[in-house]
């Protein structure tokens, strides 16, 4: 029960438990907000038998999160489900996510060369994204002046964006494939929760096997393996000798094909990893995206003004006959500071994904032994007092200096920082922007009348559940 020497101050920790119970309880969230405020700005706290330190204040988290020593990932079993699932026995970690030294370096070197390569980040794709506005538009037009609830309104559009990027295709929105592709992503995301003690202790997995989490998040990451792994056969099928790297899948196996038998080992690209690499790209790219504009609709639909001002800027500067496009976005410094204020108060993933510390160093003048867990709190910096004139208001104008450009402050980190910051940070701006911007150019969103329930969170903070009207602007088109 002793902290290690050199480790920051922290709470107390109950002989076994640690301060596991009281995080267990209150949530992470509440509870190391508590903590931040006892013990400041990076401390240590342990749950069970393991030790981590929370680290909160921007400038101290921007230099962990640079630290190579602290860019390991902690073991998190539920991806060790998944690769005996795809490797049928048990071998070096698989994907990007969950891996950490030359595995992580190599298949996420890979993966965001072949994204920028494909188009992320850039008006290359908008062509995609389009597409998926056109359904997304249809769909609002047909309920209008309705009673909508939000909800997974936006799943199918940026599942299939991403589906595009990976094999090529899109799925048309009445293809049940969607549906079932939308419903197994989306129910996985909700089960994965690094925090809980049966995904992440092994003993907690066996001495309650059939734990309900453990038993649904293997269910649900097994049928989307299957899924995965049937396209890939189907794609290799009609591909046939043809060489193709105009999505991900096939820039993947062209690269296979030119590898050499002496620079096959388990870092280097294979099917294997591939498969992995894919369910990461849902599991990290769809909920994340499609919660962000389930809580956009939330924030507008709540705060008129800021809908109004947003509209007013883009009749300006994009015109009311046209359509926002990426080429706009420098203009248009209203709606992209709205943006990021709603990524503000989304909060929507609260400590990043633990980090690991993969050898021993220092932060803030503390020592961190190997194998420490790392917490970066990019919520404080997002929603603390500190750095907020109006915290827990959505306004905006945080983002806008006085002469009306818009800035970012370095505690603004919602796509995480350093080496392991978001591998989808460039494609989410522009989805979100593009659906947001669109949809707030045609449509108004009125809160209705209906509670707002919230729900408990897990490693994404969900959005309330609630409902809006839906009325079209173009009735006072000029
Ligand atoms: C608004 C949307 C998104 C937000 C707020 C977000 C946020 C984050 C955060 C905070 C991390 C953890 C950083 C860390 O551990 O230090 C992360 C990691 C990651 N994200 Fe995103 N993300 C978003 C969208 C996406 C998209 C669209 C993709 C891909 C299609 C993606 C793929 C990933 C991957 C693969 C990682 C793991 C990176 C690594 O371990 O090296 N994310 N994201």
């Amino acid at each position: 029960n002793i902290r290690p020497a050199g480790f920051p101050p922290g709470p107390f920790c109950l002989p076994f438990f640690g301060n596991a119970l009281h995080i267990i309880l209150l949530s992470p969230k509440v509870a190391f907000e508590k903590y931040v405020n006892d013990y400041g700005g990076i401390l240590s706290y342990r749950v069970f038998n393991t030790w981590g330190l929370l680290v909160s204040d921007p400038a101290l988290m921007k230099a962990g999160m640079a630290d190579p020593a602290l860019s390991g990932r902690i073991d998190l079993i539920l991806f060790d489900h998944r690769d005996s699932i795809i490797r049928r026995n048990k071998s070096a970690p698989l994907g990007i996510i969950s891996t950490s030294g030359d595995v992580w370096k190599n298949q996420r070197r890979f993966t965001l060369r072949t994204l920028r390569d494909l188009g992320f980040g850039r008006s290359t794709l908008e062509p995609i994204m389009q597409e998926e506005l056109e359904e997304l538009l249809k769909l609002f037009r047909e309920r209008e002046g309705e009673k909508v609830e939000v909800g997974l309104l936006f799943n199918r559009s940026i599942v299939n964006v991403i589906w595009a990027i990976t094999i090529g295709k899109r799925y048309s929105y009445d293809d049940k494939k969607l549906e079932k592709l939308v419903e197994k992503v989306s129910k996985m995301v909700q089960t994965f929760n690094p925090f809980h003690p049966a995904l992440r202790f092994r003993w907690v997995k066996k001495l309650f096997p059939n734990l309900t989490v453990i038993h649904n998040t293997h269910h649900y990451m097994a049928e989307l393996l299957a899924f995965i792994e049937s396209e890939i056969e189907v794609y290799k099928q009609q591909k046939g000798d043809q060489e193709d790297t105009s999505c991900y899948i096939g820039a993947y196996l062209h690269e296979l094909e030119q590898l050499k038998p002496d620079e096959e080992d388990d870092t280097s690209l294979s099917m294997d990893h591939l498969k992995a690499n894919i369910l990461e790209l849902f599991l990290g790219g769809s909920e994340t995206t499609s919660s962000t504009l389930w809580w956009a609709v939330y924030w507008l639909a709540s705060n008129q003004n800021a809908q109004r001002a947003m509209q007013e800027e883009m009749d300006r500067v994009v015109g009311r006959c046209n359509t926002p496009t990426i080429s706009h976005m420098d203009r248009l410094p209203y709606t992209m500071a709205t943006i990021y204020e709603v990524q503000r108060m989304g909060d929507l993933v609260p400590f990043a994904i633990p980090h690991m510390a993969t050898e021993a160093t220092s932060l803030g003048g503390y020592r961190i032994s190997e194998g420490t867990q790392m917490m970066f709190n990019l919520s404080h910096g997002l929603l603390n007092s500190r750095y907020w004139k109006d915290h827990d208001k959505f306004r905006p104008e945080h983002f806008l200096t006085e002469d009306g450009k818009v800035f970012k402050p370095d505690h603004f980190m919602p796509f995480g920082f350093g080496k392991r910051v978001c591998l989808g940070e460039s494609l989410a701006r522009l989805e979100v922007f593009v659906f947001l911007a669109s949809l707030m150019h045609r449509f108004s969103w009125r809160i209705t009348e209906d509670p707002v329930v919230w729900e408990t969170s897990t490693v994404i903070s969900r959005p309330p559940k609630f409902s809006v009207y839906i009325v079209s602007r173009d009735q006072d088109m000029d």
